[in-house]
């Protein structure tokens, strides 16, 4: 039997905010939505502040019970030790972070960050009850040098190796290419990827697996082009950047099937 996927919006606020406008910030959002009588159920939202940020953010959710999840754009692959300037899993599990981004291309580029190292990151996450974003994407290169499934697949099949599906992932399909160039994929490009992406999870965790993980698209979605995003099969939600910033536009996203009427 097919499972419904929930739709599932993520703002990576990358390195922006601190932790006063964090604050404004996510609770300005849960307003928007309120206002807007968002219906969680239709999709589920979550931020993904900077470290020094989400002791703040954990404060305010859980005082103001606000239905609005929270992340680390990071984890150590080690619990504890001499690694000078990590954080642990078991930190982030601590401040009840329910997700970690994993692999974003700008720690791939900017870091070094190995398939290797991703793959341990998957680990670590799941020690701590941590669900990864696991980030996967082709440079402009890599898209003209072999087509756009074949860099994002591989990448896959690293970060999932050993992995135990039974303790949830989340998989975001990001271009380099379409990330913060305002040149999104078309909405058939991230279809065919997430499709590729899906066949991945299934051949390494099974089907079920498979069947209930959410694949999203990031690189330069906006309000305007969110939904023709959601309406492909295999595109469950959004890594949103830059247009998470702005809470309108965010909420606006958050909102897909108002604006456009899909
Ligand atoms: O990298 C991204 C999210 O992780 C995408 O960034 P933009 O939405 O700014 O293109």
């Amino acid at each position: 039997m097919a499972v419904k996927r929930t739709p599932f919006i993520a703002g990576n606020w990358k390195m922006n905010l601190d932790h006063l406008q964090a604050i404004a910030f996510v609770q300005k959002l849960a307003w928007s939505l309120a206002d807007a009588k968002h219906d969680f159920a239709e999709a589920e939202v979550a931020v993904f502040p900077p470290f020094t940020d989400l002791r703040s953010v954990q404060t305010l959710v859980s005082a103001d019970s606000l239905p609005i999840g929270y992340g680390a754009q990071d984890v150590s692959a080690h619990d504890s030790g001499a690694f000078t300037g990590e954080i642990s899993g078991a930190f982030l599990a601590k401040l009840d972070c329910r997700y970690a981004i994993i692999g974003h291309s700008e720690r791939r580029t900017l870091h070094g960050e190995s398939d290797t190292e991703v793959n341990a990151k998957v680990k670590a996450a799941h020690r701590h009850g941590i669900v990864p974003v696991v980030c996967v994407g082709e440079t402009a290169d890599d898209l003209e040098a072999h087509g756009p499934s074949a860099v994002p697949v591989a990448q896959l099949r690293a970060a999932l190796d050993g992995v135990d599906g039974s303790r949830g992932i989340v998989v975001a399909y990001e271009p380099v290419w379409a990330i913060g160039s305002g040149q999104a994929a078309t909405p058939a490009q991230a279809e065919q990827v997430a499709a590729a992406l899906r066949s991945v999870i299934a051949e390494l965790l099974g089907d079920d697996v498979a069947e209930a993980t959410r694949v999203l698209y990031g690189g330069s979605v906006k309000a305007a082009n969110i939904a023709s995003f959601l309406r492909e099969p295999n595109v469950d939600g959004a890594l949103v950047g830059g247009a998470s910033l702005d809470i309108d536009e965010f909420s606006s996203i958050v909102r897909f099937k108002k604006h456009v009427g899909a």
